[in-house]
């Protein structure tokens, strides 16, 4: 089922399965269209639970074969500030659930480098992203999201400094709940990209996606409205427990 606000399409689906399958497709489509186009796919990659399952299904039998993964470059939304090796890391989820399994040769992953401190992590991978656009804006063909219970997306958390940066691509935050380091890259860089897709289901976050999409624009409490890609395709795609709290006028 596909509701739409302006120059956002949702694509709501029943299970998180039928979400996987459809955005797994999405990524495919995008991939093939920019590697006949340009030659390479950039994609910035989400971490956290959501989507490990989507990575899993691309490097699985049925979707592994639909892509020449020679030809994609993998960056990363964001990443928590431990090694690359910590439980926690974005790098080493999608390291398990996609480039082992489909043999991605390390110089196709720009992953962050936590060995330095904060600012210097992020400041070294703005300088990495930016020389792999060749000094160009810095224009990824896919940046992946997940969302948070809070409404925080990347690591645009509520009242975190990050939300308001504007001259940086990527920026530490440091969240004071966890006490913790976060690399993220900020809200310009993503609403440069050619699509942005969010990928949320669950029940948890019906009222974040609720409050996004229907709330006032209020971006200190709700992170994810930043996201509205200035030239590029915005696309949701939920299960109905996510979108269950969104109203009718939307269908
Ligand atoms: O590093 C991260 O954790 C993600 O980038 C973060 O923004 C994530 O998408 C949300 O926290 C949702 O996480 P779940 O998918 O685990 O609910």
């Amino acid at each position: 089922m596909e509701k739409n606000k302006p120059g956002i399409k949702l694509n709501v689906f029943t299970t998180p399965d039928e979400v996987l399958q459809h955005l797994a497709d999405y990524f495919v489509y995008l991939a093939n269209q920019n590697i006949e186009v340009r030659g390479r796919f950039a994609v910035a990659l989400s971490g956290g639970n959501s989507p490990k399952k989507l990575y899993e299904l691309l490097a699985s039998d049925a979707y592994k074969g639909q892509v020449d993964w020679d030809k994609v470059d993998f960056f990363f939304g964001d990443e928590r500030y431990v090694p690359q090796t910590a439980p926690e890391s974005n790098y080493l989820m999608a390291k398990l659930a996609l480039f082992e399994p489909l043999q991605i040769p390390s110089t196709h992953v720009f992953a962050v480098d936590t060995e330095l401190e904060p600012a210097q992590a992020a400041l070294a991978y703005a300088t990495n992203i930016q020389s792999y656009f060749n000094g160009l804006p810095a224009r990824f063909d896919l940046v992946l999201l997940g969302l948070g219970d809070n409404a925080h997306t990347a690591s645009l958390f509520p009242h975190t400094p990050v939300l308001h940066e504007q001259a940086s691509t990527v920026k530490e935050a440091f969240l004071p709940e966890q006490q913790v380091y976060r690399i993220t890259l900020t809200a310009p860089l993503i609403n440069q990209a050619q699509a942005v897709a969010f990928l949320v289901y669950g029940q948890d976050k019906a009222l974040a996606v609720q409050q996004i999409l229907e709330a006032d624009r209020d971006i200190e409490q709700y992170p994810a409205q930043l996201i509205a890609p200035k030239e590029g395709d915005l696309q949701w795609f939920l299960d109905s427990a996510a979108a269950s709290e969104l109203s009718e006028v939307m269908s």
